[in-house]
């Protein structure tokens, strides 16, 4: 069974506050597609990385998963369970660390985490999940009123993780912690997974996901336009390498840059410093020796999430809309 799974899922908010909207009685509503006929789902276990640029309908789809906003059409089923209909139940099973999470001014952080452990009629012992959030005691003393940002954020997720949820659902997890943080956050992630719950994970810091995700999903315009796991998405977008080569003797540069998917060659010294497709680096090495030259070494950067990310959310999509690879 899939841990979550949407078939059709559209969302329209009727943007009906507009500034001169009163002024003008007769107009009619305007309305925003933020999710268009979206249908993926996310296996038992799995960690995946939900992406997309502002307005994409990332933070529309998480609060359809928890019923916080209602499809206007599709079907969101989570943990097994009607999204709608059974929230309760989804709700009971899953725990959320929601963006920008609020603080109780007046509570102290270990009240905070006493309050999620009693909601989800668990019996977490709060100062462990305090600590592995890396809150001190004494910090879980304190009224969360005067806690930090990457502190406020370290409670919520110790909330979440209260009564070993089966979905986790993290929406920026890293804002505001410190690279110290970043770690422990992926590695409780990483754990969480182990122990067999799903992770449904949105965040802008893509070197986070791409150092915790099995899978990730890229969101663009209320439509996702890719789903795969960061290798086969890499494979997909031809985005660029960057080859260096250190070369004994000369080699036929022109013969380099005449290659399909190149599209850089630089000398510094004796190394050659290529900028090319994926699937070019093998033509390169091969036109450096049959030029006369020997490669001494050579090695390569491939295209980092970020650039992949770039790749699929600006400009035209790389990929036909109509075939979002499973
Ligand atoms: N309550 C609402 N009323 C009107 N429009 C809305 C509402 N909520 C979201 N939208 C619109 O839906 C679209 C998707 O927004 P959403 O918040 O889901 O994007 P997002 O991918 O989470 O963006 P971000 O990365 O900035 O958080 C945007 O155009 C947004 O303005």
């Amino acid at each position: 069974m899939a841990a979550i799974e949407l078939n059709g899922v559209t969302k329209r908010f009727e943007d009906d506050e507009g500034l001169f909207d009163s002024l003008l009685p007769s107009s009619e509503p305007d309305t925003v597609t933020a999710v268009d006929d979206l249908s993926f789902s996310v296996a038992e276990g799995e960690v995946f990385g939900f992406l997309g640029p502002n307005g994409a309908g990332k933070s529309t789809t998480i609060n359809m998963l928890l019923d916080f906003v209602r499809p206007t059409g599709g079907s969101v089923r989570v943990l097994g369970h009607d999204a709608q209909a059974e929230s309760v139940a989804v709700r009971r099973r899953t725990g959320v660390l929601p963006e920008g999470y609020e603080v109780y001014d007046r509570l102290t952080g270990r009240e905070h985490v006493e309050f999620a452990i009693e909601s989800k009629e668990a019996d977490d012992d709060p100062d462990e999940l305090l600590s592995r959030v890396g809150l001190a005691p004494d910090e879980a003393d304190r009224r969360a009123g005067g806690y930090s940002k990457g502190m406020s954020q370290r409670l919520a997720l110790a909330m979440a993780l209260a009564g070993s949820p089966d979905l986790l659902v993290l929406d920026e997890p890293s804002s505001g912690l410190d690279p110290a943080g970043a770690r422990e956050m992926r590695d409780i992630v990483r754990a969480e997974a182990d122990r067999g719950a799903t992770v449904f994970f949105s965040s802008h810091v893509l070197a986070q996901v791409e150092a915790v995700c099995d899978r990730v999903g890229i969101m663009r315009d209320g439509r996702l336009i890719a789903e795969d796991t960061i290798e086969g998405l890499r494979d997909r977008v031809d985005a660029e390498a960057t080859l260096r080569i250190d070369v004994d003797g000369d080699a036929d540069l022109d013969a380099v840059r005449a290659l399909d998917g190149v599209s850089s060659v630089e000398t510094d010294g004796d190394r050659l410093v290529v900028g090319c497709t994926d699937d070019a680096k093998t033509r390169v090495i091969e036109a450096v020796e049959v030029g006369g030259a020997t490669v001494a070494d050579f090695e390569t950067d491939s295209a980092s999430l970020e650039d992949i990310f770039l790749a699929y959310t600006e400009g035209d999509d790389p990929a036909d809309e109509s075939e979002v690879a499973a």
